[in-house]
């Protein structure tokens, strides 16, 4: 089954570039977050928040008006539009992420409709792959790097089966999802399964304390904040995964599986990565 997939090394992953000392923010790219609907502005701050944290130079989040509290309370540095009725105004290189709490109604739909036209890079999550599954792979248009990041049950949506099939032949599952919406995949829970276009990995860090709200939304944010940065996506995708594990069994050996929020996954990032460099260096 899932022989033909290695186990990501904590060794063998990218670090994040040196920062030359003349930098400015413009130099790190600038991610658009779009998702929190009615209800679901957390999503949004913490994916935000987890792509400030890997180094991207300036995040958007845009959201219904409903969501735009949690963002003044939880992240100052974002900057604020609500959910345009076009992207038509986005720098076409901008990274975007699309998902977090988005929500399933009109305008998320139509939002998610021209993101699958447009050829900048992007992150898939959440209600975006709900949507993509009830449109199918025509909504697909170009040749944008994706990244998807589905869970079981999005990932059996997508596949018009049930999770316990995708759970069963979680190799087969993720191989018929690239084969059918191309891009680079993720497949999410207990030893994320990782295809992109250079191989085929799992992540053995990670722990059952991060199946809590939200966890799945400090993911797409690393991986977002990985691409505006710079990183290949197979690069972002390999690094975000394992960053994102390795924070959390950080955060569970501190505080606890059962106490463990997403928003301590997002806090052990910087420890993480800290640990990544040092590996590198060699102390
Ligand atoms: N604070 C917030 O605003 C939050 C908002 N969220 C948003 O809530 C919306 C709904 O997402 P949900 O994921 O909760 O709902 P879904 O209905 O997509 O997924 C939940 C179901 O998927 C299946 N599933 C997921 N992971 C599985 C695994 N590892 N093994 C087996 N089955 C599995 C289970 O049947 C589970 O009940 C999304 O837009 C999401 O972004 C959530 O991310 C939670 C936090
Ligand atoms: N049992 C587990 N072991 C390891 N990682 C897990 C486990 N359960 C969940 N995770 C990780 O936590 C995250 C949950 O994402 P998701 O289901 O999308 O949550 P949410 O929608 O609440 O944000 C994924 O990255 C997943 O791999």
């Amino acid at each position: 089954m899932s022989e033909a997939f290695v186990p990501l090394e904590w060794r063998g992953l990218p670090v994040l570039p040196e920062r030359d000392p003349l930098a400015h923010k413009g130099d790190f790219g600038h991610a658009f977050v779009i998702g929190g609907g009615p209800g679901m502005g957390g999503a949004l701050a913490l994916a935000c928040a987890a792509a400030y944290r890997v180094g991207a130079g300036l995040v958007t989040a845009m959201g219904h008006p409903s969501a735009l509290p949690y963002l003044a309370a939880h992240l100052p540095e974002a900057t604020w539009r609500d959910w345009p009725g076009s992207l038509e105004e986005l720098p076409a290189a901008a990274v975007l992420a699309v998902g977090p709490g988005l929500g399933q109604g009109l305008a998320a739909h139509d939002l998610v409709r021209e993101i699958g036209t447009r050829s900048g890079p992007q992150v898939w999550d959440a209600d975006a792959l709900n949507i993509l599954a009830r449109f199918g792979p025509d909504l697909l248009r170009g040749d944008a790097v994706r990244l998807f990041t589905p869970h079981p049950g999005e990932a059996a949506r997508l596949l018009r089966t049930s999770t316990a099939a995708v759970q069963s032949d979680r190799a087969t599952a993720i191989g018929r999802l690239r084969a059918r919406y191309g891009g680079h995949w993720v497949l999410k829970g207990h030893h994320s399964l990782l295809l992109g276009s250079g191989g085929r990995w799992f992540c053995p860090q990670g722990n059952p304390g991060m199946a809590t709200g939200g966890s799945g939304d400090v993911l797409t944010g690393l991986l977002t904040g990985l691409l505006a940065i710079g990183l290949e996506a197979d690069a972002a995708l390999s690094l975000g995964v394992c960053l994102h594990a390795h924070a959390g069994d950080l955060a569970a050996a501190q505080i606890g599986e059962a106490s463990l929020l997403a928003g301590d996954i997002l806090a052990a990032v910087p420890a993480a990565l800290q640990e990544l460099r040092k590996n590198h260096a060699g102390y």
